[in-house]
């Protein structure tokens, strides 16, 4: 079996991640498994780790950490294929706060060190699709891939208010987050057009999904899958501040999807436009605070998942 190169992000889980290096450690010894590991030291720091994983030679790359420490090493993926011509299989240990991707793949636990390495062991892949998107506002153009989610409105503003709260920890950032960006959001005319449709009116968000859940536990598109080639869709029309907190326990059980506020639709290429901006974030994490165009597009089974 040749050498898996491992990425841990020792912050993901609110610091759980670091805390049980030695256990997995110790885990992927047991069962034979051949691992170099390197710890990220910075925001975006998977990603050139990820490229540099690739330049060595590693057919393997396995992300330690939460949604946004693997869309890191998705992104450092991609890019080093497309750098460097070489592809390499992504590897999963969820250990993050919310780890929605890993709800969508049967058998992946969050937090469960054990059948993780069962997996790396196992080496048994199989091809997903990604979401690809160009994002554009005063700041210029980024494009970034993701492999859950993109949210783009109220739930990329819950992002970009939890980068803000310094001062908190734990489970009270993600409930002053969605507070303030419950009172900060300001609902703009947004048009979104999937393939052949388009829908215009002001919008509270509209989120995309390879997966199923997103943003700590919200089942935004709980019939989406990531094999299918295509990308769900889950429009939210604007809403006063009582619907927002009555309709939030349906989103977080995804039995949303025939309220009469909610628009849901499936396609290859999504094109968001809002001249006054939006926030925009990938797999939870912030891209843009005021993105004017975002173009989305599915990029059918482009990487190798183990499972
Ligand atoms: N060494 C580091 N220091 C500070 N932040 C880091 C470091 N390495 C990575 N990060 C950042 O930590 C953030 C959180 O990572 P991640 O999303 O993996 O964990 P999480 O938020 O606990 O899990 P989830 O997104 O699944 O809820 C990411 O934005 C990532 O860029």
């Amino acid at each position: 079996m040749t050498k898996i190169g491992i990425i841990l992000n020792p912050w993901a889980g609110r610091g759980m991640a670091g805390q049980r290096r030695a256990e997995l450690e110790t885990l992927l010894r047991d069962v034979g498994v051949a691992f170099d590991i390197i710890e990220t030291h910075a925001r975006g720091g998977a990603i050139e780790l990820t490229y540099q994983a690739i330049a060595r030679g590693y057919t393997c790359v396995v992300a330690v950490g939460g949604d946004g420490t693997i869309n890191e090493v998705v992104n450092g993926l991609m890019g080093g294929q497309e750098r460097f011509g070489q592809s390499a299989s992504l590897g999963i240990v969820p250990l993050g706060t919310g780890s929605d991707f890993v709800k969508v793949l049967d058998g992946f636990q969050p937090n469960d060190l054990s059948s993780a390495v069962r997996r790396l062991a196992g080496g048994r892949t199989r091809p997903v699709d990604l979401g690809r998107v160009m994002v554009e506002s005063p700041l210029g153009q980024e494009q970034r891939y993701f492999i859950n989610g993109l949210g783009m409105g109220m739930d990329a503003q819950v992002a970009v208010e939890s980068l803000k709260l310094t001062g908190i920890k734990g489970f009270a950032v993600y409930l002053m987050a969605i507070i303030r960006a419950m009172a900060n959001y300001k609902a703009h005319v947004m048009s979104v057009r999937y393939d052949d449709y388009e829908v215009r009116r002001r919008l509270l968000f509209a989120s995309v999904g390879n997966g199923r859940c997103q943003g700590g536990g919200f089942w935004m598109t709980p019939e989406a899958q990531i094999d299918d080639g295509l990308l769900d869709l889950c429009i939210v029309n604007k809403l006063r501040l009582d619907q927002i907190i009555r309709y939030l326990p349906k989103l977080m059980e995804g039995s949303h999807t025939t309220l009469r506020v909610v628009t849901m639709g499936r396609a290859r290429q999504i094109e968001v436009t809002c001249p006054q901006g939006i926030p925009v974030a990938t797999d939870g994490e912030v891209v843009a605070t005021a993105a004017t165009r975002v173009q989305a597009e599915v990029c059918p089974g482009a990487l190798r998942l183990v499972v």
